[in-house]
Formats: C-alpha cells, structure tokens, sequence
C-alpha cells in the first residue's frame, strides 16, 4: 500500500515537473529532425509518434523534419545501385535521387505520418518540393583539402514556410522529407531536386520558423569531448565553444552540430542532440528540469 502511494506521488512530481515547460512552450513551435538511425525498431517509432502527439496536446507546435540514410541504403542496395558517402554526404547520381526522393517521401515520410494519425488525424506529410518549401543550391565538399563533387547534393538556401504555417494554423502536424528543388544562379527553379541533409534542412526550417526549440534524435547519447569516450558527454555549451569544437570533429556528428550552431546563430533559443534510443527522450528533453543529450545555447546564455 505505501509503495502504491510512494508510486502515484512520483507520478504526480513527474508531471508537476512538467508544468513550467508546458507554461514556457505553449504556442511555440519546435522542430524535431528525426534521423534514419533513431528509427530501428517498432518500440522506438510508437515512442517517437507518441511524443509527437504528446507535444501537440500540451500546446507546442511540433514540426517534424525526417532523414532516412539507412532506408536509403537498404533500397539502393535492393536496387543494386552502388553509393558511397564524401565528408558525411551521399554522392548521388541522377538514379540515386530518384531512390532518395522516392524513399525519403514515399517511404520514410508514409511511415511517420501513419505512426502519428494512429493517434488521430494530426500529421500531413510534405517535401522540400511542396508549396515551394525549400529552395538549394548545388554543394560540394572538401576532402583532406581537395574540392570533391556530390552530384545532385543541395545545400538550403531559401525557406518559404507558408505551407508549413498554413498546416500549423489548421490544427496539423507537419512532416517534412528533405527533398529540394534547385535554383540556379539567375535565383529560377531548374526543374532539378536535390537530396540536402536532413541535420541541416531541419536547422533551417527551424530558422525560419523562429522556433524555440530544434531537437535532433541520434545514436548516441550526445556529443562527446573525446568521442568515443564515454565518459567525456557534454552535456550543455554555447556557440562559441561549439565554434571551437567544430574542427576537431568527425563525420557523423559535424553536419549535426552544424546545424546546431546555424539554428542558435539564426535565434533559435536552444538546440539539442538527444539520445533516439531511449524511447520518450523528446520529452525528457523538452520537459524536465535537468534534460538529456546535448544542449547549444547562444553565447552569454548559459541558463
Ligand atoms: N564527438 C562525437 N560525439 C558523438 N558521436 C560522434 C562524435 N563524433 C562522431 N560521432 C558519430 O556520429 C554518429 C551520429 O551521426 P549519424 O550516424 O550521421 O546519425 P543519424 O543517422 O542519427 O543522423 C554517432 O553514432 C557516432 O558514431
Ligand atoms: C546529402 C545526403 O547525404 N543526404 C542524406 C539524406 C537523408 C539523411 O540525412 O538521413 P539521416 O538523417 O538518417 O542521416 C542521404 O542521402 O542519406
């Protein structure tokens, strides 16, 4: 019987601890970047889904902007098409962007959007592509001091978020796959899509969208001081000691903390990378006091 009480009191703190977040949010919009590796078992997808839903009904306006490089390469090697990855990014030949669009927003983004309407008639999935959302730039990229060519890899240079807003304004929770349409040089479409990383697509919707909040889900706990060190987690820095950090960092974890820093440059309050194997870990993030992952504040913030 006490261990019953003692059980329902921790329930009650728990949700009181939520209280003043939910007060600091409400009406805020955050995006969630939800990477292919935080989505590896039906446990964590119902998890994520359900954090969603959670952060919808407490007043946040989510947005949800998905990778998908493991899904990726699992078609591309059903297909037989070989792929390889420069400086972190996937250089993609014409027929490898066909397999990233139809994967990204025919597969990947489907799934999402069942996982959260499972909960009701919340989620509408759109591309890069949709209401003219995202507009980029061909990018290269430097290997060991040599220019490197991508192919068909963009770089998001411009982002029209009425399509979003109009979405947020009704009610929706939008889902994003990060496909982009090509400008060119004269600033006209080219009628070419791009595939753009998803860590630094999301960063910049969250820039356009003045969120408060940009949280990215990987495979790991967050950033480590001396990767693969366990023991060195940050668990909190601004941008500039992030700005320090940058150049001495490896593959997977640069376009991410680079999205962080663009976000938190652009006004974004708080940038996080969170652990997406630990299910519920959005709102451990968003809802309690002490957090999780890793935290990039602006400078002379360190509240
Ligand atoms: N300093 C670091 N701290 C944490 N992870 C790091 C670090 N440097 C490199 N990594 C690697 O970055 C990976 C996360 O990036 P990535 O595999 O691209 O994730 P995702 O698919 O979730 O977008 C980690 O699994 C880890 O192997
Ligand atoms: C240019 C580039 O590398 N694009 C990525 C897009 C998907 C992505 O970013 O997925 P994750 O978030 O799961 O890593 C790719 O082709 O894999």
């Amino acid at each position: 019987m006490k261990n019953t009480m003692l059980m329902a009191q921790d329930k009650a703190a728990t949700l009181i601890e939520a209280l003043p977040w939910i007060q600091r949010f409400a009406g805020t919009t955050m995006v969630i970047k939800y990477g292919g590796n935080a989505m590896v078992n039906d446990e964590l997808r119902q998890a994520f889904a359900e954090d969603i839903v959670f952060l919808h009904h407490a007043g946040i306006k989510p947005v949800v902007v998905h990778g998908g490089g493991p899904q990726i390469n699992a078609m591309l090697s059903r297909l037989g098409i070989e792929s390889e990855f420069k400086g972190g990014l996937r250089v993609t030949t014409p027929e490898a962007m066909d397999v990233v669009r139809m994967v990204l927003t025919g597969q990947v983004g489907r799934e999402l959007v069942g996982l959260i309407n499972s909960h009701g008639p919340y989620a509408v999935g759109l591309s890069g592509e949709d209401g003219g959302l995202l507009q980029a730039v061909r990018t290269g990229t430097v290997v060991d001091g040599e220019e490197v060519d991508l192919g068909l890899v963009g770089e998001v240079v411009g982002v029209n978020p009425s399509a979003i807003l109009d979405l947020l304004d009704a009610g929706r929770i939008p889902v994003i796959s990060t496909v982009a349409p090509e400008i060119g040089g004269d600033g006209e479409g080219t009628n070419q899509v791009l595939n753009v990383n998803a860590d630094s697509a999301a960063a910049a919707v969250a820039d356009a969208l003045h969120a408060s909040r940009l949280v990215i889900l990987t495979d790991v706990e967050g950033l480590y001081a001396n990767w693969p060190d366990k023991s060195s987690l940050i668990s909190s820095l601004t941008a500039g000691e992030l700005r320090g950090l940058l150049p001495g960092l490896q593959s997977g974890m640069i376009p991410k903390m680079e999205a962080c820093l663009k976000a938190v440059d652009g006004g974004v309050e708080r940038a996080a990378v969170v652990d997406g194997r630990m299910p519920h870990s959005i709102l451990l993030e968003i809802f309690t006091a002490a957090g999780i992952g890793t935290q990039i504040v602006p400078d002379g913030d360190e509240s």
